[in-house]
């Protein structure tokens, strides 16, 4: 885990390039303001490359794509990749619309991922695990998370963080679990598609180290979460949202420090 990483990018103030969904991005926008990075949103795919040479990490939520937007979407992948940026991809929904999975799996194969950042639902059935995916949520299943999140790494080569009560992050070999959070996470559409874009943020400052900026940015997210929890002693979720984002500019590495939880 690297603290230090937070302090980094908030000196750095990177731009991050998203393919965000109409509903969440707002919120992915002003997360990744609110924590230290610079957010551009892009629909043109005639500026794509402008967009990902002066970018320093390229988030891709597959939230809510039209087919025309998954040319735009396979494009910025191979340029990102080309000109050595990370890319995180945020999987929505692929474990409830097989159309869905189809497109990510195709995408997997079109360009390298850095991170894969999905719930449970998600991240198994890119894994090709059996399990009962809700809609956008990580629905029910019983396999070991430990394995599912290992298995997706492995099979396309890169870091996946399976979020949810505990973040299960893995490189294919090496497993961090994140335990810190708040139930109020799930009160909130949107919070998977900010932890993904905030992802960016770290990845953009790691020098390569996906696995560390994986690890780091879940901390920081989960615990800015149960801080404000915490502070608000009630299950109130329009001042968690607007809390969280002043908790995600305003947290230092100390405040988390004395509630990290993680092995
Ligand atoms: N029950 C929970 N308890 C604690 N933290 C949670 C819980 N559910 C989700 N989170 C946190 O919410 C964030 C978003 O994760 P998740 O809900 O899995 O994504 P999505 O919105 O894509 O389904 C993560 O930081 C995760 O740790
Ligand atoms: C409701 C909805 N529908 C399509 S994308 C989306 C937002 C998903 O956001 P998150 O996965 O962060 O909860
Ligand atoms: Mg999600």
């Amino acid at each position: 885990m690297k603290l230090s990483l937070l302090t980094k990018l908030r000196q750095q103030n990177p731009i991050v390039l998203n393919i965000s969904n109409f509903v969440t991005v707002q919120d992915v926008a002003n997360g990744i303001n609110a924590i230290g990075g610079s957010p551009i949103m892009s629909e043109e795919i005639a500026e794509t490359e402008a967009m990902v040479q002066m970018s320093r990490a390229v988030a891709l939520n597959l939230g809510a794509f039209t087919e025309a937007q998954v040319a735009h979407i396979r494009k910025m992948g191979r340029l990102a990749n080309e000109y050595g940026k990370p890319v995180i991809l945020d999987p929505v929904a692929v474990g409830a619309v097989k159309y869905r999975l189809e497109v990510a799996q195709r995408l997997l194969t079109d360009f390298q991922v850095s991170v894969i950042r999905g719930n449970a639902g998600e991240i198994a059935a890119l894994a090709e695990v059996d399990w009962a995916a809700k809609g956008i949520d990580a629905g029910e299943g019983s396999g070991d998370l430990v394995e599912i999140a290992k298995a997706a790494a492995s099979r396309y080569h890169c870091v996946v963080i399976l979020s949810g009560p505990t973040d299960v992050i893995s490189d294919g070999k090496n497993v961090v679990k994140v335990e810190n959070g708040t139930p109020l996470f799930q009160l909130h559409v949107g919070s998977g598609d900010m932890l993904s874009s905030i992802v960016g943020v770290f990845d953009a400052v790691a020098d390569g180290d996906d696995f560390e900026a994986a690890q780091t940015a879940c901390l920081v997210f989960a615990a800015s979460g149960q801080l404000v929890a915490e502070e608000l002693g009630a299950e109130l979720p329009g001042t968690f949202s607007m809390k969280l984002m002043d908790k995600l500019h305003l947290v230092t590495e100390a405040d988390i420090e004395k509630i990290a939880k993680f092995k």
